[in-house]
């Protein structure tokens, strides 16, 4: 039994210790932290974890095998960092980090322990959907990829979102499918700023990247966080010889009254709920088992960071930004 620590009980903290906790196997939640002492102690309760007061003490805990880090992205490196010093496997949500510079921070200090402890929750690639669309792709059923269209639609964002996010938070789950989709790099990124939905009050939203990859595929993603009607993301590539796109995910269509009616999903817990459970149980397994992460690594997540960092440059100066990453470590090279 893998014994799994949790830092961070927010919105999706909640939900990986429910998933922890009553669906996935050979895994039981030992501890969580919170800053927020009294959302701690209610989702530990319910849990029956030991309540940690600090991230810190939480990865130090004998009890905690593996840790999860769920807290809001500027507090993800000091966790990490805590749990390869501490030679413990960790799963960090995305983004792994909110800087280029604190990502490779992150691969550097894995680089030195020697060995892979680090997976990023892009969970695209855990998905059904996504995976079929790769599957027809590296299949050759619709010949050579020309371009990719991308829609990463929001029905609602909090108040404190701000316009950089749209690219950081939200199109960076598009900019870590693509590289691995298409299996290679993005070279350079433009942001176009289309007219303003006005549901989004001062925010400028929606917006338009396009994402130029090393194979030549173009990419457009469209990020609009205030679309109302609800969560919908969705991909289409097109290819030499075909198209292959996700389809409609809704289980139940209802026919009546001359019309067709497929429920869209509230927000991304819906949507990808068991792509997450993909994502864990995988983990899970590998990491009880002694073997790496298997997914998204640590180098991983610096690329996409890299690539948002260009896209928020985009952004602010209407420019094409080149992208450029640092030497690959020979830890993350490809089929280790
Ligand atoms: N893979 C996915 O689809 C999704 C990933 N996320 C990612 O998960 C992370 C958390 O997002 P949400 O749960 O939506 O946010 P949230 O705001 O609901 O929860 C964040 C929690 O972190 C806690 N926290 C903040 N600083 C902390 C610190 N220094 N130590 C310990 N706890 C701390 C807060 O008190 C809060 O309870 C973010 O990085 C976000 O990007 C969020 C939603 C979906
Ligand atoms: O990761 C997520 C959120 O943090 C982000 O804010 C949303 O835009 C994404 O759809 C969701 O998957």
């Amino acid at each position: 039994m893998l014994r799994v620590g949790v830092i961070g009980t927010g919105m999706i903290g909640q939900e990986h210790v429910r998933r922890l906790t009553t669906v996935l196997n050979g895994v039981t939640v030992t501890a969580v932290a919170d800053v927020d002492a009294a959302v701690a102690a209610e989702v530990g309760g319910r849990a029956g974890a030991t309540v940690h007061p600090a991230g810190e003490d939480l990865v130090a805990d004998p009890a905690v095998d593996a840790v999860l880090v769920c807290c809001w992205g500027p507090a993800h490196e000091q966790y990490v960092l805590a749990a390869i010093a501490a030679g413990k496997p960790v799963f960090c949500e995305k983004p792994l980090a909110p800087t280029q510079e604190a990502c490779l921070r992150i691969v550097e200090a894995e680089v030195a322990h020697g060995s892979r402890l680090v997976q990023v929750g892009y969970m695209r690639r855990f998905d059904f959907a996504h995976r079929q669309l790769k599957l027809v792709l590296d299949r050759g059923e619709i010949g050579t990829p020309l371009m990719m269209h991308c829609a990463h639609r929001n029905a609602g964002v909090p108040s404190f979102y701000q316009k950089e996010m749209a690219i950081t938070d939200t199109a960076v789950h598009e900019i870590d499918m693509v590289r691995w989709m298409f299996g290679a790099e993005i070279a350079g990124v433009r942001v176009l700023v289309p007219r303003r939905n006005s549901h989004g009050g001062d925010l400028q939203d929606p917006l338009l990247l396009i994402l130029e990859m090393t194979n030549g595929v173009l990419v457009d993603v469209e990020t609009s966080v205030n679309i109302r009607y609800g969560y919908d993301i969705r991909g289409e590539i097109v290819g030499e010889s075909g198209t292959a796109s996700l389809g409609s995910l809704s289980p139940v269509a209802v026919r009546r009254d001359g019309r067709v009616e497929h429920p869209v999903p509230a927000d991304w817990r819906a949507r990808f709920l068991a792509a997450y459970d993909v994502e864990l149980q995988e983990w899970v397994l590998a990491i009880a088992g002694g073997g790496a992460p298997p997914g998204p690594s640590a180098w991983d997540g610096y690329a996409a960071a890299v690539v948002s960092d260009a896209g928020v440059a985009a952004l602010r100066t209407g420019e094409r930004v080149a992208v450029s990453l640092a030497e690959r470590p020979k830890l993350y090279a490809p089929g280790r």
